[in-house]
């Protein structure tokens, strides 16, 4: 499955993130672990990474870039903007220069929980600017991240339409807010996922989808994360995840040979709406 935005361009599935285990917002030291890990995963086949102005790794996603050796036009990069959201133009010629890019491929609001009075900006007014830096080429195509129904709406009469929604999701959280899959879905907006393998990590292992998860992995042959993120595909959903061990990293992208039934993709369905996990933003959304 690929998924096609507006500007025609495809995104690799799935994604590798920046964020979770490496934010180091402030510090302006390259990291070398967080260069590795992305040499390692541009040089196992990742060809989509995930950045954002807050986690801090913007300059290690431009140093991993050139060291890998792998021309800019085959990888697709994604920016975030926030909390440098009052002046979106210095914000996006920051994370270039960070980056040592000339361009992004996709360029995203990272979070709606701003307005005039907290950052000195609206939603709709920050969305008309990154529409006009689109307009400029240098940004292939925009989109937002945590929103919910009500946020989106704000934008619905926009000139430039909203491409993707990146949001939590995983079997236990398949709605961030209500009903915000379908929306997206039925609107033509990407779905993009973020912490899809968290029923595998400490925090949420031991869950309802384990005995589920662990009899297809038997019985496809297969590790239980890459039948997370088979179910999360074949929910027509974009999966991002992050790692800095080689071996995850390749068996987080090795996803093709085998295909859930659409049985086996409810059965994770119904046994992951028994468990209720937050991993961010509890405090915005109230379950
Ligand atoms: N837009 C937003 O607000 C957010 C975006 N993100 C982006 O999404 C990316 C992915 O998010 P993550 O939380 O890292 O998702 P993830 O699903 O890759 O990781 C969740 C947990 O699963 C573990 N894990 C990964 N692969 C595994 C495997 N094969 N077996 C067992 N455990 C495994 C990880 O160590 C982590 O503890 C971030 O790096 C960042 O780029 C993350 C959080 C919020
Ligand atoms: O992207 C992951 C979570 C996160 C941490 N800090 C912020 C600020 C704004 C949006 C998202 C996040």
């Amino acid at each position: 499955m690929t998924f096609t935005l507006p500007s025609g361009a495809t995104m690799p599935v799935p994604g590798f993130g920046t964020g979770t285990k490496w934010y180091k917002s402030g510090d302006p030291t390259i990291d070398r672990n967080v260069v590795d890990a992305l040499v390692s995963a541009l040089k196992v086949g990742y060809r989509h990474i995930d950045g954002a102005e807050v986690y801090g790794t913007e300059a290690e996603i431009g140093v991993a870039i050139k060291e890998s050796g792998i021309p800019r036009d085959q990888i697709f990069v994604t920016g975030k903007i926030f909390p440098k959201i009052a002046n979106p133009r210095a914000a996006f010629e920051e994370t270039l220069k960070l980056m040592q890019l000339d361009y992004l491929d996709l360029y995203l609001i990272h979070a709606p929980f701003f307005d005039e009075k907290s950052h000195g900006i609206s939603i709709e007014t920050a969305w008309h600017i990154l529409s006009e830096l689109k307009s400029t080429g240098k940004i292939k195509d925009i989109g937002v991240s945590n929103f919910a129904i009500a946020d989106l709406e704000r934008l619905k009469d926009a000139k430039e339409k909203v491409a993707i929604n990146q949001i939590e999701f995983n079997p236990y959280l398949q709605n961030q807010t209500p009903g915000i899959v379908d929306y997206c879905q039925k609107n033509g907006i990407i779905v993009e996922a973020y912490t899809p393998l968290i029923p595998l990590a400490p925090a949420a292992k031991g869950g309802p989808v384990d005995p589920v998860v662990n009899k297809l992995a038997a019985k496809y042959g297969r590790d239980p994360g890459q039948i997370i993120l088979k179910w999360v595909i074949q929910r027509g959903i974009l999966p991002v995840t992050t790692s800095a061990n080689v071996a995850r990293q390749k068996t987080n992208l090795d996803l093709d040979g085998f295909e859930l039934t659409s049985e086996e993709v409810k059965e994770i369905d119904d046994a992951g709406s028994k468990k209720h996990f937050r991993s961010y933003w509890g405090h915005k959304y109230i379950p």
